[in-house]
């Protein structure tokens, strides 16, 4: 066995490589030059990674751009870091934790109690492969956090962004997606044995037939969404893989990741051509990889899929089908997973 582990690993490392370069040749920088002042724009886990770079980038742009984080210490320093960056002071911190409903909700009436306006919604944070964990309502991390944490904030500001259209939502996913299958049964992991890289894939793949689904329900609203795989990037995405626990990925994996993979500010570039790009203005419903739209995993077009997965989304987060808000009456504080 111990004879096959160094040539798989030496042939799986070359793969792994050469999608790499190929990955960050196809880079580039964002090819739309248009400007946003006046706009508001709010980016999710916006204090390190692509988040942190997209938020650059819109606020060199002219946005009012809102960082939306968990930790608001790493929050207000990222904030402060592009203040002093691009000279633009309306840069600013709000606290949003997407594994807690209660504090998606507070964020979101916060937003729309004290914004003006919203035009740019980013639904950037995300975890990848962590152990097997729950949010605060019970819901298995990834799925809470990379996906149902998005649906709820993102049929919340709806309103908000309708009124203040054109407007855009940009749903980072994965390429990961096309491994993913979407379990409607057990969307929550309760029933089947728990598989952390299929619960990522799960999730983004989710975000793509989320994205397919609002696009259909934003028609004519002047609001777009879209899907962006931003290309493979050295971010902290990678902190509960293990990676660099062990010794052959260090000495391997580990330098030819760090020399080959974009950095955070060539990755953040498809994110801001999404949200800015006039060429992209009807543009809705599509799946990106860069710059370019392109088809997603076949199950990612199954338009009754993404109409069951909202419903059944809607029915765990508590969303008043009918009204796109939330149900009436509903406990802040208890799990959606114990009231249905
Ligand atoms: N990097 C890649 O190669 C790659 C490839 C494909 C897709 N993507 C996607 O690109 C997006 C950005 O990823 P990244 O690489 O920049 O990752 P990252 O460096 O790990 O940043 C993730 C961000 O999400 C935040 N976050 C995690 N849990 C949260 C929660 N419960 N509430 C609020 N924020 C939370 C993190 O906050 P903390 O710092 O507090 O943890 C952090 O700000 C993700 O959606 C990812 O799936 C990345």
């Amino acid at each position: 066995m111990s004879r096959y582990l160094l040539p798989a690993s030496v042939l799986g490392t070359a793969v792994g490589g050469a999608v790499l370069l190929k990955d960050y040749v196809a880079g580039g920088t964002c090819p739309s030059k248009a400007t946003i002042p006046g706009k508001t724009v709010i980016v999710t886990g916006a204090n390190t990674g692509i988040g942190k770079q997209t938020a650059l980038e819109l606020a060199r742009r002219g946005g009012h751009v809102i960082l939306a984080c968990r930790d608001m210490e790493k929050c207000e320093a990222a904030a402060r870091d592009i203040r002093g960056e691009t000279l633009n002071h309306r840069v600013s911190a709000r606290h949003l934790d997407l594994a807690s409903l209660k504090s998606v909700r507070e964020f979101a009436a916060k937003v729309i109690e004290e914004e003006e306006r919203v035009d740019i919604l980013i639904n950037n944070a995300a975890v990848m492969r962590c152990p097997h964990w729950t949010t605060e309502d019970g819901f298995e991390m990834q799925l809470g956090v990379n996906y149902l944490g998005h649906f709820l904030l993102t049929n919340l500001l709806l309103d908000k962004l309708k009124a203040s259209a054109p407007g855009r939502v940009v749903n980072l996913s994965s390429l990961a997606h096309v491994a993913g299958h979407v379990d409607l049964e057990d969307l929550n992991w309760q029933r089947r044995k728990y598989d952390t890289k299929a619960a990522y894939c799960q999730s983004k793949l989710a975000l793509v037939l989320f994205t397919k689904e609002l696009s259909r329900r934003l028609r004519g609203t002047g609001v777009t969404v879209n899907a962006l795989h931003p290309g493979v990037a050295r971010t902290e995405l990678g902190r509960h893989t293990g990676m660099h626990r062990s010794t052959f990925s260090s000495f391997t994996l580990g330098p030819i990741f760090w020399l080959l993979v974009k950095s955070p500010q060539l990755a953040a570039q498809p994110s801001t051509y999404l949200a800015v790009a006039e060429e992209l203005e009807d543009v809705s419903g599509k799946y990106f990889d860069g710059f370019k739209e392109k088809a997603p995993a076949p199950e990612a077009e199954d338009e009754e899929l993404a109409q069951r997965l909202w419903a059944e989304s809607a029915r765990l987060v508590g969303l008043d089908l009918s009204r796109g808000s939330p149900v009436r009456g509903q406990s802040l504080s208890r799990s959606p997973l114990e009231q249905v």
